[in-house]
């Protein structure tokens, strides 16, 4: 479904790699966990994946198409949900939500009951028809989320999702996620929180100074330490100084 191959990314001409030769696949029916400490590679990855930033070397294709070659089509297969969300601030809640529904060819009875759906589930109804500006900044990773869930795509690409959510609305976006994967699809996210990793993901990666330390299911992680240590210990072992 998602297939990282060999990629690098530079931000000062090749002197240090913020990514450097990293790969990795996600299949279907899979929630793949992005870990790593601040700074080790996390977004960059993502922005590449989901095309916002350009390559140095490699290859990814999100469900057989090359995000570099057919980045169009790419984008198609996915939605991206970014670490800060960013809105038009002026539109209201439901201009946005028309607007992505517009971008993505969603037709518009599967787009009102997706709106009234996941505006009622994530408790953002009642603020729809307000302006964006007045949002906090949680309402609003909440309009970017439903937005992304709006044309149900083979892959979701979250970038930190649970930060800045209540434990309401976290508890609802890992649901849809197990939802969305029983479906057949993937989601790939990065995030923080190990105990959340821990317990929704079928696989994760850690990648440390730009390079993959270590991927498999948390099993295979455990396995790789001596006394079989929870997730916390594995990622603070594998990426101490
Ligand atoms: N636009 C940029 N210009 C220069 N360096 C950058 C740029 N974007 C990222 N970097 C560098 O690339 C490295 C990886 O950054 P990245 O944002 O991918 O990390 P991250 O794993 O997402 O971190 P965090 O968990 O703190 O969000 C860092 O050293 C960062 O300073």
């Amino acid at each position: 479904m998602l297939s990282v191959k060999n990629v690098k990314k530079s931000f000062n001409g090749g002197k240090t790699f913020a990514v450097d030769d990293i790969s990795f696949d996600v299949h279907s029916s899979e929630i793949f966990g992005f870990l790593g400490p601040n700074g080790a590679g996390k977004t960059t990855t993502i922005k590449m994946i989901t095309g916002l930033l350009q390559l140095d070397s490699g290859s990814i294709e999100i469900n057989g198409v090359d995000i570099q070659k057919d980045p169009i089509e790419a984008k198609r297969q996915f939605s991206f949900v970014p670490d800060s969300p960013e809105v038009f601030d002026k539109l209201k809640g439901v201009e946005y939500l028309n607007f992505l529904g517009d971008v993505y060819g969603v037709e518009s009875k599967k787009r009102i009951e997706r709106i009234e759906k996941y505006a009622t589930l994530f408790e953002l109804k009642h603020a729809l028809n307000d302006p964006m500006m007045s949002y906090s900044h949680g309402m609003k990773q909440k309009i970017v989320l439903i937005g992304a869930l709006l044309h149900e795509p083979e892959i979701f690409v979250l970038d930190e999702p649970m930060v800045g959510l209540d434990p309401k609305s976290a508890f609802h976006l890992k649901e849809i996620m197990n939802e969305h994967c029983q479906k057949g699809k993937s989601v790939f996210f990065s995030t923080h929180v190990l105990e959340v990793a821990e317990k929704i993901c079928n696989r994760v990666a850690i990648i440390n100074k730009g390079k993959i330390i270590a991927q498999g299911t948390i099993e295979e992680l455990k396995n790789m330490t001596k006394n079989n240590e929870s997730l916390e210990n594995i990622f603070l072992e594998l990426t101490e100084e």
